[in-house]
């Protein structure tokens, strides 16, 4: 297993954000992390990241219990999309993808071309190329969002953890960075709310009220009593006629 939790739980002034979550991620696979608006989506992927240190249980990356490595060595094999990660430094946007090579440079390691090759290529994934010596203030969210996906692709990790990523992009860029994901081979968590957009993922994960309620394959997960139950709205299932795909159509609940 690249990614394990155990028993993860979270709390803070006397409430509990995470309880008792357990699940394992398996090398290559996508699990898409769904669930309401505050259910603990983005805390569960900081306790995955190191971010933040469980209040009980434990996480382990590719064996190895969390909490024993340095950052440098968790960011050799983990990168962190979060949600909101703004910079108030004024960097260009190669500035802030190179971010990504650090924990790979050292002084008997320093830049190279190699690391200019990582950086080129990771650019050029999110179609950000041109953009290279924009400065990072001027950039619209979608464009930062891009970037901050290179600056993790940059860092050539082998687990991506990724908070809502597509929630600033438009259409094209969306289907862009979904496809990207499944292509990338990566052990990957990814939180979404978009449930049509979960249903690509391998496994899909469902938090509510800071628990893990539910886990498995979308078509197992995605059912009209679970999104009645969880997400409040009663769903109906389409079928797109181009490929013979399952669409879900959500209605409001009053
Ligand atoms: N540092 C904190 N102090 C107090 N409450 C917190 C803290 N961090 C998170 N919370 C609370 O914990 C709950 C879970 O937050 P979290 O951001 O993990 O949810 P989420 O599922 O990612 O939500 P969303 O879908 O809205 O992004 C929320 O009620 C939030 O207000």
């Amino acid at each position: 297993m690249m990614l394990r939790a155990t028993d993860l739980g979270w709390h803070t002034r006397g409430r509990a954000i995470v309880k008792g979550v357990t699940l394992q991620v398996a090398r290559g696979e996508v699990l898409g992390l769904i669930g309401p608006n505050g259910s603990g989506k983005s805390t569960l992927l900081r306790l995955l990241s190191g971010l933040l240190k469980p209040s009980s249980g434990r996480v382990e990356l590719a064996g190895h219990p969390l909490s024993r490595l340095s950052r440098r060595d968790i960011a050799r094999i983990l990168a962190f999309v979060a949600q909101q990660a703004d910079t108030s430094d004024r960097i260009t946007v190669r500035d802030a993808v190179e971010l990504g090579r650090t924990p790979w440079l050292d002084a008997l390691r320093p830049w190279s071309a190699e690391d200019d090759h990582h950086v080129a290529t990771a650019l050029a994934t999110v179609e950000m190329q041109g953009f290279e010596t924009r400065d990072w203030i001027t950039l619209s969210g979608g464009e930062r969002q891009r970037v901050h996906i290179a600056r993790a692709l940059a860092q050539c990790p082998q687990v991506l953890l990724l908070d809502e990523p597509t929630n600033h992009l438009d259409i094209h860029h969306q289907l862009a960075i979904l496809r990207l994901i499944a292509r990338l081979g990566l052990t990957t968590v990814v939180a979404l709310h978009d449930l049509n957009q979960a249903m690509g993922c391998d496994r899909l994960a469902v938090m509510q009220g800071g628990r893990l309620i539910a886990l498995g394959t979308p078509a197992a997960i995605l059912t009209p009593d679970l999104l009645h139950r969880v997400f409040a709205v009663r769903a109906t299932e389409l079928t797109d006629p181009e490929d013979g795909s399952r669409v879900l159509r959500f209605h409001h609940v009053t």
